[in-house]
């Protein structure tokens, strides 16, 4: 079973995502990191994250990289956000996304394009999204547990530039996919949008299954 799990940042897609793999026995994967990791290399050697070039010659990272908590970042999540209009960049890590969604048995994948692009065979294909406010306050929280102190105004800020950027850029703008279930998770805590999260996918399993006569 392949299921996508698309939406915008801090809208709590990587935790349904990690506890759908859990709840299922699949392997999962968060493209996002392997966006910041290219964003992060471009910024780690002072090129320029808007151009495709410098962007491209980021693409061929170490996977060691992926387990770096420096991906976390703010500033590697903007440069990630930059370098991922570049269909050059994007069909540099097409393959790579494509293979781990089709392998035996199956995964879970969350990004932006996951249901549109990556797999758009999905088995089951969630949108999950929260209002820009709610997901500030996450992501506000999320670094005030690094340690980073920034403003709420700042964190909404940057969330609606990546948002801005995510849905404009022409090659895999972040979507919708028409079959995907959109699960709004601004009211609901972790655990209830979890337990949504499965009863979307066994329903949509369900339906996908021959009754048996
Ligand atoms: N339903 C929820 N209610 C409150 N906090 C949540 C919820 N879902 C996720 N979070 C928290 O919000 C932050 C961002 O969640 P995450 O799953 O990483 O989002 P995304 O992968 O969409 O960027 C994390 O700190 C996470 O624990
Ligand atoms: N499948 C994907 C995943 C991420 N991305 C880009 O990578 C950036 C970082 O993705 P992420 O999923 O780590 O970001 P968060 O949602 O965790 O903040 C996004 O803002 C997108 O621009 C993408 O273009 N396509």
């Amino acid at each position: 079973m392949i299921i996508a799990v698309d939406g915008p940042a801090a809208s709590g897609k990587g935790t349904i995502a990690r506890a759908l793999a859990k709840h299922y026995g699949l392997p999962h994967l968060d493209t996002g990191l392997l966006y910041r990791a290219v964003g992060a290399t471009v910024l780690k050697n002072d090129l320029d994250p808007s151009n495709e070039a410098d962007a491209v010659a980021s693409c061929s990272f170490d996977d060691s990289l992926l387990d770096d908590p420096a991906l976390k970042t703010e500033d590697a999540g903007k440069a990630a956000s930059i370098v991922s209009a570049h269909p050059l960049v994007r069909a540099a890590l097409l393959l790579r996304q494509k293979k781990f969604a089709h392998q035996p048995g199956g995964a879970v994948l969350d990004g932006r394009d996951i249901g549109t692009v990556i797999a758009p065979d999905a088995d089951v294909k969630l949108f999950v999204k929260a209002t820009p406010m709610i997901r500030a306050q996450r992501r506000h929280l999320e670094l005030r547990k690094q340690g980073i102190l920034a403003s709420i105004d700042k964190v909404l800020g940057d969330i609606r530039a990546r948002d801005e950027r995510d849905t404009k850029r022409s090659d895999a703008p972040m979507k919708q996919a028409e079959d995907a279930a959109l699960l709004d998770t601004s009211f609901l805590s972790i655990d209830a949008a979890v337990q949504r999260a499965i009863a979307l996918v066994e329903a949509r399993m369900a339906a996908k299954t021959p009754a048996a006569s």
